[in-house]
C-alpha cells in the first residue's frame, strides 16, 4: 500500500509564502510529474512531501502517517530521496554510496555489485566522488536511491546534468519504478514530463494550479499561462506522444 497526502500545506520565509494551501492526495504506484516555473516551490514541496522540511501548516502524510512520525529506519526503507543537489561528506566511492543506499532496507537483489551491474556503474566502483562527471554522479545517485526499490521516491530534477541518451535512461528506469512505486518528480522539461507521467502537478508562485493528467493538462491552456508563453503543442504521427514547441 502506498498513499501520500499532502494536507493543507503552507510554507513562508520571512513573509514569503512559499507553498499556499497546497492539497492533494497520491495512491497507489504510478508517475506523478511536479512542474512550474523557477521558484514555484517544486523543491520546496518535494522536501515537505519527504518529510525534510516541516511546513508552517497542515502536513505531509505516508499511508495515513505524519511523516515525523515515521521511525527513522522505516522512513528510509519506505522513502528513496533524490535531492537536487548531493555532495558527500567524505570523498566515497561510488560503490560505496551504492552499498550505502542498498543498505537502507534488507531486499533481495540490492546487493552493491548487483545494483551497480543493474545501473550500467559496475566500471565506476572504485572511481571516487571527487573525480565522477555530473552526470555520473546523478547516474551513481539514482542507483543508490532506487537500489531498494522503495515504495515512495521522491527526485528533484533528476534529469538535469545528464546528456540525452542517459536522461532518457533514467526516466525510463524511473518509469519502470513507478510500476510498483510511487515515483514524484520535478521536473523541467514539459516534453519529456508529458510523455512519461500518469499525472501533472503543475504549481505557481507557491499554489498548486493543476492537477490532472498530461492530456487534460493539453487541453487547457495553464501551461500556457504559468510560463508566459504561447506554447504549440503537436501530436506525433504515432498519436502517442506530445511535442510541445513555442508557438
Ligand atoms: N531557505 C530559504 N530562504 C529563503 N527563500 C527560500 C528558501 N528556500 C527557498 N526559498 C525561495 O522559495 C521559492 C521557492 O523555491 P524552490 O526551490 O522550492 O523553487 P523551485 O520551483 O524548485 O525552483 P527551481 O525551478 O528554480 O529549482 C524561491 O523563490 C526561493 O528563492
Amino acid at each position: 500500500m502506498i498513499a501520500v497526502d499532502c494536507a493543507s500545506v503552507s510554507v513562508g520565509r520571512k513573509g514569503t509564502s512559499l507553498l499556499r494551501d497546497i492539497s492533494f492526495r497520491l495512491n497507489g504506484a504510478g508517475f506523478v510529474g511536479v512542474l512550474g516555473p523557477n521558484g514555484a516551490g517544486k523543491s520546496t514541496l518535494l522536501r515537505v512531501l519527504a518529510g525534510l522540511r516541516a511546513p508552517d501548516a497542515g502536513e505531509a502524510r505516508w499511508n495515513g502517517l505524519a511523516t515525523p512520525r515515521w521511525p527513522a529506519r522505516k522512513r528510509a526503507a519506505f522513502c528513496g530521496y533524490l535531492p537536487q543537489q548531493f555532495a558527500p561528506a567524505w570523498d566515497y566511492e561510488a560503490g560505496d554510496i551504492i552499498a550505502l543506499g542498498a543498505g537502507r532496507a534488507s531486499a533481495g537483489d540490492a546487493s552493491p555489485g548487483h545494483v551497480l551491474a543493474r545501473f550500467g556503474l559496475t566500471a565506476l566502483a572504485r572511481r571516487r566522488w571527487s573525480m565522477l562527471s555530473g552526470g555520473e554522479r546523478a547516474r551513481v545517485m539514482l542507483a543508490a536511491t532506487l537500489a531498494t526499490s522503495p515504495a515512495l521516491v521522491l527526485a528533484d530534477e533528476p534529469g538535469a546534468s545528464l546528456d540525452v541518451r542517459h536522461k532518457l535512461d533514467l526516466l525510463r528506469r524511473l518509469r519502470s519504478a513507478s510500476t510498483s512505486s510511487l515515483v514524484v518528480a520535478v521536473m523541467h522539461d514539459l516534453d519529456l514530463a508529458l510523455r512519461f507521467c500518469d499525472r501533472i502537478l503543475l504549481l505557481e508562485e507557491g499554489a498548486l494550479v493543476a492537477d490532472c493528467s498530461p492530456d487534460d493538462l493539453l487541453a487547457g491552456d495553464a501551461l500556457d499561462r504559468v510560463f508566459g508563453l504561447r506554447l504549440q503543442k503537436v501530436r506525433r504521427h504515432d498519436d502517442h506522444d506530445w511535442v510541445i514547441g513555442l508557438g
